[in-house]
């Protein structure tokens, strides 16, 4: 059962148990268990049935399960999790991703970063990371990245204008997925879409409504690889959606790329000097083959977006429910930058605390809560043997330790202060964006989007409780997100 049948187990608790629990109880469950030694969502229904009856809280460092046809070792120990990430060699390898590869050869396209392996990642990864791993390659972006936050700051004045209150943003995640969508829209296309427009024109509207389909599907699809191929016949649905939602994405990143390309050509024609930010840089550079750009345009915009919003959406929840730390936040913004101050990001090292909160949110909710992992040698971690080939590394268990972060369930963004030069906060403990050559090479990006939006938003509004607000659990299917809508009042400041 725990081979081939474990994901319909997995459904079929599902769909018994929410008949029986309310479905945020189950997600919780689900998530306290996945995380406190399973890595995946589909991994181990038995496990998980049994944690679920005993109402248990599963927290073993090391345990072994199947997700689908595969054995992984899930690790949630701080050290454990350090002694396999150091042991990776010049190309890691990330865990699942048979069925993105066997979508792109049915397609004959090209693997981005995410999905490459070995040679061929490593040549991308090199020509792209001279372009984002840096704060200094991405501060080149503040001013797009600006200008797409004024637009959000007009969004909100017209939502919460529209509410009774004239303060209530309700589920602020909407907002910000079409922040991050139209940011990383402006990094990776150099141009904007218009997703934070109050009057969006149509096509506009219909791509962005097809982008959100997208996403959605492809969450629900996630688990299309973990099915064996035998039972597609059987329930080809998963796998039908999969397939699709990866056909819009290679299309929406193809329309950009081919847009940026005639741009290009017509400047050359006309004579001009060719300037532009990365998707010019790659596409004069030669260094990736355009089929190349058009996968990693696509798997980078998939990265992107919900994780930033996510992350912006957990930010703002806990500045809500914590007053006081948005108070402190606020005053070294205004101490170090000014009331009205349109920040760069030579302005973020100034503001300590802008960064521990988005650190200390990140620790909270780890969009991504593991990470996996093919270990390349046979490795002996805690006493134990692990193959070459498996490994689960789980940080959202990590990150709650109380030995890693002294009182670790408190939102504490003052924890990441450095007291002096000397003082190392960095904590393995609390891995968001991974670790080592194979880690996001997106975070700077994301920092980026996420240090200027939230700076601003405090300049502008307090962020409060608003009667609408409920508490928020963290529930995941893959991604850890909010599970409920977070809704909160953006109120003027005096
Ligand atoms: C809060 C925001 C984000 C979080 C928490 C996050 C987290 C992660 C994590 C945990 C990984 C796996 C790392 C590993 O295997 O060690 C990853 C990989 C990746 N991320 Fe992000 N990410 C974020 C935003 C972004 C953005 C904005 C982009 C692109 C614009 C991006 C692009 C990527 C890519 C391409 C990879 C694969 C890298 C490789 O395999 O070489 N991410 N991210």
């Amino acid at each position: 059962i725990q081979h081939d049948y474990s994901l319909f187990c997995h459904w079929i608790i599902r769909v018994v148990f929410n008949s029986y629990l309310s479905s945020n109880e189950v997600s919780l469950k689900m998530a306290d268990i996945q995380n406190y030694g399973f890595a995946t969502t589909a991994n181990s229904s038995l496990s998980r049935l049994s944690g679920i009856l005993c109402k248990c809280k599963l927290i073993c460092s090391m345990t072994k399960s199947h997700f689908g046809p595969q054995f992984v070792v899930s690790i949630a120990d701080r050290d454990m999790v350090a002694q396999v990430l150091r042991a990776e060699g010049r190309t890691p390898q990330r865990a699942n991703m048979e069925s993105w590869q066997e979508y792109r050869d049915l397609r004959g396209r090209a693997t981005g970063l995410i999905s490459a392996e070995g040679e061929q990642w490593l040549k991308m990864r090199s020509v792209l990371r001279q372009k984002v791993l840096k704060p200094k390659d991405v501060a080149v972006f503040s001013e797009g990245v600006n200008e797409v936050i004024t637009d959000l700051i007009k969004r909100i004045h017209t939502l919460r204008s529209q509410e009774e209150d004239g303060e209530t943003v309700t589920n602020v995640n909407n907002l910000f997925f079409k922040y991050s969508m139209e940011g990383v829209a402006t990094i990776l296309y150099e141009s904007r879409l218009g997703c934070l427009e109050n009057n969006i024109p149509e096509k506009t509207v219909e791509y962005i409504e097809a982008l959100e389909l997208m996403f959605s599907m492809f969450k629900t699809t996630m688990y299309a690889g973990a099915i064996p191929k035998w039972l597609r016949p059987f329930i080809p649905k998963p796998w039908r959606e999969f397939c699709r939602s990866w056909d819009g994405l290679f299309k929406f990143s193809q329309i950009h790329v081919d847009n940026k390309i005639k741009d290009i050509q017509s400047q050359l024609d006309q004579g001009e000097e060719v300037k532009g930010g990365l998707l010019t840089y790659l596409l004069l550079s030669k260094e990736l083959t355009v089929e190349e750009i058009y996968a990693n345009m696509t798997e980078m915009l998939l990265a992107g977006v919900d994780t930033t919003s996510f992350t912006l959406s957990w930010a703002t929840y806990l500045l809500a429910k914590h007053p006081e730390v948005q108070q402190s936040v606020y005053e070294e913004i205004v101490n170090n930058l000014g009331k009205d101050q349109v920040p760069t990001s030579d302005d973020v090292p100034k503001l300590p605390m802008i960064r521990g909160l988005l650190k200390e949110t990140l620790r909270l909710f780890p969009v991504l809560p593991g990470n996996g992992r093919v270990t390349q040698e046979d490795l002996v971690v805690g006493g134990y043997l692990i193959p070459k080939g498996v490994s689960s590394l789980c940080h959202y268990a990590t990150s709650y330790e109380e030995e890693n972060f002294p009182m670790a369930n408190d939102f504490r963004p003052e924890r990441w202060l450095r007291k002096d030069n000397m003082d190392r906060v960095d904590n393995f403990g609390s891995i968001p964006f991974g670790y080592g050559i194979r880690s996001c090479i997106g975070k700077r990006i994301a920092e980026l989007e996420i240090h200027l939006a939230l700076i601003q938003l405090l300049q502008n509004f307090e962020i409060k409780i608003s009667p609408k607000t409920k508490p928020v659990k963290a529930k995941t299917h893959g991604l850890l997100t909010p599970g409920d809508s977070i809704n909160v009042k953006f109120a003027d400041r005096k």
